[in-house]
């Protein structure tokens, strides 16, 4: 059995997952996010881009609801979250960090394990101290774990300590944990980061096969062939403001994403026009 049942060949639904309207964030006078509008729908992968600074990550906050907007409003399935991490993941919202933010002393499988609570009755420690019930819980979260870790890739690295696995299978491991959750989106900020690019391949293949499975997706990466391979649409982002929204191919191809990205030092490789 997969962990994650592919639902039919890729369609983007009409259901709308994610609401974002006319989103502000001030940081003082700095404007950051400066009115911007997205909709992200039930199976869609969507693109975040924009050169340094260009208020990515600060937008990604904002709709994760680690941030409350200046102005403007995110409704995550016709709901505003509050900004409560823990409620946030319950509502089925998940995301990975630029940074990998694992456990480095516990193994692959405990990682995944700690995902999976938000989900269970029982915590980490009460499933230890209490009787059958939760020990019953427990075996199951330690089977849906294994399984997810095998749908990633990572199978045969349970037993090992998340600091000890390559880099590729870290972010692998994270994006694992995020799915324990059982969420209805996935927001991974620069996933293939530090990545060969046979890593990239094999986190773009693992894109797929979640978007394949019903999930939203909403991604930040600076590496455009990557971007332009696997997003239905792509928004750009430049000095806080939308500069374009569109398919991969219009947004690809607008002369004015490829000179917003002239001189940037994080980009890997020019969009191609
Ligand atoms: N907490 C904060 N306080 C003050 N200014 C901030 C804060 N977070 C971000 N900024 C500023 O907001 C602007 C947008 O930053 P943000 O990190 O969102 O851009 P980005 O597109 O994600 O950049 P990068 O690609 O380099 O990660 C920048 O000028 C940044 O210095």
């Amino acid at each position: 059995m997969t962990a994650l049942a592919p639902q039919s060949t890729h369609h983007v639904s009409k259901e709308v997952i994610l609401q974002a309207s006319e989103v502000t964030m001030k940081f003082g006078g700095l404007v950051a996010v400066d009115g911007v509008n997205l909709t992200v729908h039930a199976g869609e992968i969507v693109g975040l881009i924009g050169p340094n600074g260009a208020g990515k990550t600060t937008f990604f906050n904002c709709l994760t609801g680690m941030y409350k907007p200046t102005t403007g409003r995110v409704e995550f399935n016709g709901a505003i979250l509050p900004p409560k991490p823990r409620e946030v993941v319950v509502a089925g919202m998940a995301r990975t960090f630029q940074n990998i933010r694992l456990f480095p002393n516990m193994t692959a499988l405990e990682n995944v394990m700690v995902g999976r609570y938000c989900r269970t009755t029982s915590g980490p420690v009460t499933s230890i101290v209490h009787g059958p019930k939760f020990r019953r819980e427990e075996q199951e979260t330690r089977a849906r774990a294994a399984e997810l870790l095998e749908y990633v890739g990572l199978g045969h690295q349970g037993a090992s300590l998340a600091r000890n696995l390559p880099y590729g299978d870290q972010r692998r491991l994270e994006i694992a944990r995020a799915l324990a959750t059982d969420p209805k989106l996935l927001l991974l900020d620069e996933p293939t980061a530090g990545m060969n690019p046979q890593e990239t391949r094999e986190a773009e293949e693992l894109v797929f096969r979640i978007r394949d499975s019903g999930l939203a997706i909403v991604v930040i990466e600076h590496d455009m062939k990557f971007i332009f391979n696997l997003c239905d649409r792509v928004l750009c982002l430049v000095r806080g403001k939308t500069l374009i929204e569109g398919t991969a191919t219009e947004v690809q191809s607008d002369p004015r994403v490829i000179e917003a990205y002239i001189g940037s030092p994080k980009t890997k490789e020019a969009p191609d026009a």
